[in-house]
């Protein structure tokens, strides 16, 4: 995988009328992990948004680099097609590593399931197949919003484990999550402290 890094400056972040936060700068380099915690609507979202360069920062500088990765509420996969087309579809545009694309619906428990359309799956499956289509993507940058919603314990589990993983092949994770999630190492942001 190739190295990657993202450091944040100073940066601050405007929905509507309102400022979320402001002068956060954050640095992570190969095999780290953080955790963005906070309550509902604190700016978690916006703040990955901003990473991920979907939403411009409002002030403040992002450097971003190698391949990013994003997790998010939003569908990952075309809810027409069947599992296992939508997840060839975005191999084929991402991937250089087929085998990486099998392995990870495998381990992500999505192997028999390959024949029903996205838009059938339940939240859990939903989200699994989302993280099977980050993993084939190889991308050493991890952006991961609410990576835990909808999962029942075994599936949070397996989360944990993947992110940790990633990150001792030298990949690194932004993990925004009001819920806890064990990360060993990680370091922890609380976007309530950088409020505006
Ligand atoms: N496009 C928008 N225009 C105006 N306000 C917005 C917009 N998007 C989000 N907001 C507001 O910005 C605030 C932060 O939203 P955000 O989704 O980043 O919070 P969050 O910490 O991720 O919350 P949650 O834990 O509920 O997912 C909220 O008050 C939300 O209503």
């Amino acid at each position: 995988m190739d190295q990657g890094h993202i450091r944040a400056t100073n940066i601050a972040c405007r929905r509507g009328e309102r400022v979320l936060f402001a002068r956060l700068s954050l640095a992570l380099g190969a095999g780290e992990a953080l955790h963005v915690t906070g309550p509902n609507g604190v700016g978690k979202s916006s703040l990955i948004r901003v990473l991920a360069g979907l939403l411009p920062a409002f002030a403040g500088e992002v450097e971003l680099h190698g391949g990013a990765g994003l997790v998010d509420e939003r569908p990952a996969l075309d809810p027409h097609l069947p599992l296992a087309r939508a997840l060839a579809f975005w191999q084929r545009m991402d991937g250089p590593a087929p085998e990486a694309a099998a392995a990870a619906v495998a381990r992500l428990g999505l192997a028999d399931l390959g024949d029903v359309p996205v838009r059938f799956l339940s939240t859990g499956q939903k989200k699994r197949a989302a993280m099977a289509r980050l993993i084939a993507q190889g991308a050493p940058v991890w952006l991961l919003d609410e990576p835990l919603n909808g999962l029942d314990s075994a599936a949070v589990t397996l989360i944990e484990g993947l992110v940790a993983e990633h990150c001792a092949a030298g990949g690194l994770a932004v993990v925004a999550s009001h819920q806890p999630i064990a990360l060993p190492g990680a370091m922890r942001l609380a976007i309530a402290d950088f409020a505006a």
